[in-house]
């Protein structure tokens, strides 16, 4: 079996990728996809905590567009992030991958809530651990949400699969000839106003000496090549 390249990772789905082509909402065979390259890393023995987006349900701005109060369409968004988390959970369980679901906001009956403790108890027992709710405070993304839990579990990297295959010299969906770096510090990501992660994410990255990679979550075994070295990416690292 080929030796991963890190041992302990944090995973961010991205919520706009679980709808695939309905629009809205999520799609139980992209779910099912997506979770059968998760199992597929976690039986090469890596540890594994997800924090997935919200974008196929509800983003807060949505709401704040409309005239709607910013903080209630952040809970929304929150919310939404419940829900993917656990779609995906279930996704794994069919797979019988040992997961468990945690929640940055109490909701007992459903989920447990986050904690450190819990968190670390989880992972070494070898269970994959989704965070849900993001970071539990409006104002904030799933990328945040990813960057400070990455930091709190002590991951090697965070992992940000999303739709596109690494980051650009522009948003490669609005700007076709923009092109893929191979790799990036993360100050040059601020710096460049690289717009793949947000601004605060790449910081607590940074800050915490964490690389960022940035793939294409629709790349079937994308997240397993490039656990094993190979694949196409976009790595940020401090030097
Ligand atoms: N310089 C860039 N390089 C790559 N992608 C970029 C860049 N600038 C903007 N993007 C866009 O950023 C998107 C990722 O942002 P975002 O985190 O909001 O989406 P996501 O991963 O689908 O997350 P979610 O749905 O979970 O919120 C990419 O799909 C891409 O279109
Ligand atoms: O810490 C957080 C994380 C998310 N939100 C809200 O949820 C949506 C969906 O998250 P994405 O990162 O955009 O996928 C987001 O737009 C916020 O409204 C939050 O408030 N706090």
């Amino acid at each position: 079996m080929t030796n991963p390249i890190f041992k302990r990772v944090l995973l961010k789905v991205s919520g706009e990728a679980l709808m695939g082509n309905q629009g809205f909402g999520i799609d139980v065979a992209v779910a099912d996809r997506i979770a059968s390259d998760i199992a597929d890393v976690r039986a090469m023995g890596v540890e594994i905590g997800i924090v997935v987006g919200g974008g196929n349900i509800f983003r807060g701005v949505a709401v704040a567009s409309k005239g709607g109060e910013r903080v209630t369409g952040d809970h929304m968004g929150m919310l939404g992030t419940v829900i993917n988390a656990l779609a995906l959970a279930t996704s794994l369980r069919k797979l019988n991958v040992d997961t468990v679901v945690l929640s940055a906001i109490a909701m007992p009956e459903i989920c447990e809530s986050f904690s450190q403790r819990a968190t670390r108890a989880h992972l070494d027992a070898g269970r994959v651990v989704i965070f849900a709710g993001g970071t539990g405070n409006p104002f904030f993304t799933t990328d945040s949400a990813a960057a400070l839990r990455a930091a709190e579990i002590g991951a090697e990297a965070i992992f940000k699969g999303t739709q596109v295959d690494g980051i650009y010299s522009a948003d490669p969906k609005k700007v076709p000839d923009a092109t893929r770096f191979d790799s990036l510090t993360h100050h040059e990501v601020l710096q460049r106003g690289l717009q793949v992660m947000d601004v605060a994410a790449v910081a607590v990255a940074r800050e915490n000496n964490i690389p960022i990679i940035v793939f294409s979550i629709h790349e079937r075994a994308g997240f397993g090549q490039i656990m094993a070295g190979a694949g196409r990416r976009t790595i940020v690292t401090e030097s």
